[in-house]
């Protein structure tokens, strides 16, 4: 058992958050690599506690491979990952189980599950992580489908029946099932007309600022990361080449941030 997770038991009786000041993930000389191909190298990063990060990059650059390897899918060659003051590479089984109650993911296209209603897609991690009674279980769908503003009668429902705006909602009540911490958002707005999209963003800020939720978010989308996002940070030449405000970005001189930001594409949202 590491001393953090111990005095965490002693202490409150279940682990607390408070870790490493208010840096709640933090990753140090993280390399990954497929085969011969180095796709992240010696990277850096810190995401703080209660922050919209938004994290932006070239096709291909490894946003999603860095999103896997910070949640252990994907293994890294070297570096250390540190989610709640836990390195996972080193935990316990206990310890990771603890790590996984904590955060909530929402995969690319949503991934639920098509052969279960929209209440039992959102019942999934609470069947893994917790022991509740079916009654309880029910409730607390019904709480989180409020939570992201979903009808009731959609619990029954299947995948296939709702629009992608449901579905996108679905795979966030899913995601917010465990009253997770910190929640990953691989391009939650991706497939959604821009009116769709700006009430998902809504919907995402008015989480973090009432849940306390921290929130680390791939996106491609210029309007999120000028919307909601409190810092981005840019994935390119196998690193965060950099990270911090939309203003910052604003005024950075890298070829790649100049022309993602400042853009042609950039400057018609004006
Ligand atoms: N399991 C794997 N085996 C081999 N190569 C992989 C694997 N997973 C990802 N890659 C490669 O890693 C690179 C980064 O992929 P990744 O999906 O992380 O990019 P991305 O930045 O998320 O791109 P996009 O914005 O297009 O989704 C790509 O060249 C991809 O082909």
């Amino acid at each position: 058992m590491s001393e953090q997770f111990a005095e965490d038991q002693k202490v409150h009786g279940v682990p607390s958050i408070e870790h490493d000041g208010d840096i709640l993930l933090s990753a140090r000389g993280v390399t990954v690599g497929f085969g011969p191909k180095i796709i992240l190298q010696d990277l850096d990063l810190d995401v703080r506690k209660g922050e919209i990060l938004g994290f932006v990059g070239g096709s291909g650059t490894g946003k999603s491979v860095l999103m896997r390897a910070i949640l252990g899918l994907t293994p890294k060659r070297t570096g250390t990952i540190k989610v709640f003051g836990y390195d996972l590479a080193k935990a316990s089984e206990q310890e990771r189980k603890t790590v996984e109650r904590r955060w909530g993911v929402l995969f690319q296209q949503g991934a639920l599950f098509s052969s279960l209603t929209v209440k039992q897609n959102i019942q999934v991690p609470m069947r893994e992580h917790l022991n509740l009674s079916p009654r309880l279980m029910d409730e607390l769908a019904g709480l989180k489908l409020e939570l992201v503003g979903l009808p009731q009668d959609a619990a029954d429902k299947f995948p296939s029946e709702l629009s992608g705006g449901m579905v996108k909602r679905a795979s966030l009540a899913r995601a917010l099932a465990l009253d997770p911490d910190l929640v990953f958002l691989d391009e939650p707005t991706s497939g959604l007309d821009p009116i769709g999209a700006a009430a998902f963003d809504k919907l995402i800020a008015n989480l973090s600022e009432t849940l306390g939720l921290t929130v680390y978010m791939v996106t491609h989308d210029l309007d999120s990361l000028h919307s909601i996002c409190d810092r981005i940070a840019v994935l390119g030449e196998k690193r965060v080449l950099v990270i911090g405000t939309i203003d910052e970005m604003m005024k950075n001189e890298h070829p790649w941030v100049m022309s993602y930001f400042r853009g042609e594409r950039a400057l018609r949202r004006f």
